[in-house]
């Protein structure tokens, strides 16, 4: 860096000073906080996405958002060239900035990164970066903190893409990088037309009952619903009624959308008795998280929930499904049946009912941990990889050798045998390919993929939710000391680190039928989260209570006696 920029750097950030005692990390999902104190974090986030701009001669996304939080939250990501999440190698730069106490300071962290990752500043070509937003009012300002982020690199472009989900704006960064159709509008395109091709191939046979054809969505009283009600204008045979959308007066995330729901297993607001048999979809904050729900006849507040998982399930048959079509190939294509690799990713959350269900299927199941950076990486390596959290998070990734098989399958079929069973199931499949978004897990193309293989397989609600039976569980959590005392192996599934807890906790598990335990310290809060499952509900409580006693005498302030 050249003293010029060294000066407009110091400059700028002696507007955007840390408040005091303020400690950040990037954490699982970038940094979060009260959005008062997050001014000078995203300033320099704006810096930072311009450095990676720089770095990876390419463009790169910044999103400002707490996602499910609370309304008087905020929080502040980098989209990476790809459209995933920000390379983990600059996790520790990133935390590093974030904390700098003083504008020298900050000035010098980054020209010795700036000279360790060898980072041009020959103008050759200058960063350029797209910012997006969530609802949240605080949004507006700490927008213009990271525009004045990213200007503070010299010949660096911020462009303000508005008010969009989190997936949008990762789908807008890497349909950029490639070259191909990047707008909004283009992204709502795609999505529904690749829904109305996916419907066009159901089977004519299958016609669903009137109450099937309709879907009732909680918008979370955020940006999810609004942009929903665009998408659907351009479905026009789909009947949804979108709720909590945030223009009735809700507020966002109270009471309402997928982490709610999810956790609590209850209704969200604007929901009732009139709504029992409806199929019903909850969205989050900045619509990343998709779950389903029915509400229950005997008890209007309960639901069943239909998680990430079943989601998960939902999608590995249809494409196992369309596989195995595939496979039934006639005599002379022998050789050019692709072996498709198909796996499952999930994490240690995930249900072990959902688990038991992927190896029945003969299906690849993977574990990684918590943090949908993980998950992505690996399904990464499949040419198909289908990777969800249980709370939601998730989609499916084609790899491009697996692409290119099935276009050049698709022509090929053209010719010799046009709308036979096989080139359906291969039109299917590029047309999930074009519909689930391959940056990041994205509830709207989630949910318009769900709808269209519930379509297909003529299924409700009901019969979808009775692929498997959830084992019963329980999730709790533990204040401690010091959270990063727990080191874990396994994908978070055995306890290394304080020594002597995991066997304790191997006692407990062992006195319960299907009993499964773990802890981990949390990514995103100050606290240990303990997870148990077990044949009965009553058992996987009793199971987590000890468990958590556990945490608490071993990492606590003994307050469990
Ligand atoms: C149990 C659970 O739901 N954990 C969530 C939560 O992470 P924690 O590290 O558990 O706080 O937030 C992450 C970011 O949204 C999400 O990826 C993850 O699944
Ligand atoms: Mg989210």
């Amino acid at each position: 860096m050249d003293d010029n920029q060294k000066s407009l750097i110091l400059k700028s950030s002696s507007q955007y000073p840390l408040p005091q005692g303020v400690k950040l990390s990037y954490g699982t999902a970038g940094f979060r906080a009260d959005a008062s104190i997050l001014e000078s974090t995203v300033f320099r986030v704006g810096i930072l996405a311009a450095l990676r701009s720089l770095k990876t001669q390419s463009l790169t996304g910044l999103m400002i958002t707490a996602s499910h939080n609370k309304v008087t939250d905020n929080g502040v990501k980098i989209a990476d060239p790809s459209g995933g999440m920000l390379t983990q190698e600059w996790e520790p730069f990133a935390d590093a900035i974030a904390n700098s106490p003083t504008p020298q300071h900050f000035v010098q962290l980054i020209d010795e990164f700036v000279k360790k990752e060898n980072i041009r500043f020959d103008g050759v070509r200058s960063a350029k970066i797209l910012l997006g937003r969530d609802t949240r009012p605080s949004g507006e300002s700490l927008l213009e903190a990271a525009k004045q982020g990213v200007y503070s690199i010299v010949g660096a472009t911020a462009i303000d893409m508005g008010i969009l989900t989190t997936p949008q704006l990762h789908w807008m960064v890497r349909a950029r990088n490639k070259d191909m159709k990047a707008t909004e509008l283009d992204y709502f395109e795609q999505l529904s037309s690749s829904f109305r091709f996916l419907i066009d191939l159901t089977p004519n046979q299958i016609k669903m009952s009137k109450t099937d054809d309709k879907l009732i969505v909680d918008g979370a009283n955020g940006v999810g619903g609004e942009k929903l009600e665009v998408l659907k204008k351009m479905l026009n045979s789909m009947d949804i009624e979108i709720r909590n959308s945030g223009k009735e007066g809700g507020v966002l995330n109270e009471g309402v959308g997928a982490d709610y729901v999810q956790k609590e297993k209850v209704v969200p607001q604007g929901f009732q008795l009139k709504d029992v048999g409806i199929r019903c979809a909850s969205l989050d904050g900045d619509a990343d998280r998709l779950v389903y729900f029915s509400v229950q006849s005997n008890n209007t507040s309960k639901i069943d929930l239909v998680d990430g998982d079943k989601i998960l399930s939902l999608f590995a048959l249809f494409i196992k499904e369309q596989l195995s079509i595939l496979k039934m190939e006639g005599d002379d294509h022998v050789d050019e049946n692709y072996e498709a690799r198909l796996g499952v990713v999930q994490t240690a959350y995930a249900n072990g009912a959902s688990t038991d269900y992927f190896r029945q299927l003969g299906l690849e199941v993977v574990f990684t941990p918590t943090g949908v950076k993980y998950l992505h990486e690996k399904a990464a390596e499949y040419d198909i990889g289908i990777y969800f959290e249980a709370n939601g998070h998730g989609t499916i990734l084609f790899s491009e050798s697996f692409l290119t098989w099935l276009n050049a399958r698709n022509n090929e079929l053209s010719s010799k045998s046009k709308g036979s069973e096989q080139q359906k199931a291969v039109l299917r499949l590029l047309a999930v390919s074009n519909l689930i978004n391959q940056a990041v897990g994205d509830a709207l193309s989630g949910l318009l993929l769900v709808e269209a293989i519930l379509q297909y397989k003529g299924w409700s609600i009901h019969n979808w939710s009775e692929l498997y039976h959830d084992l019963p569980s329980r999730q709790l959590k533990v204040k401690v000391v010091d959270r990063t005392a727990v080191v874990t192996a396994n994908a978070e599934t055995v306890v290394v680190r304080p020594p002597l807890i995991q066997e304790a906790i191997n006692v407990e598990v062992a006195k319960y039928p299907q009993g499964r335990s773990f802890i981990r310290p949390s990514g995103t809060e100050d606290v240990i989260r303990v997870y148990a499952e077990a044949s009965i509900q009553e058992a996987a409580d009793s199971l987590a209570n000890s468990v958590a006693k556990l945490a608490d005498q071993f990492l606590g302030f003994g307050n469990s006696g």
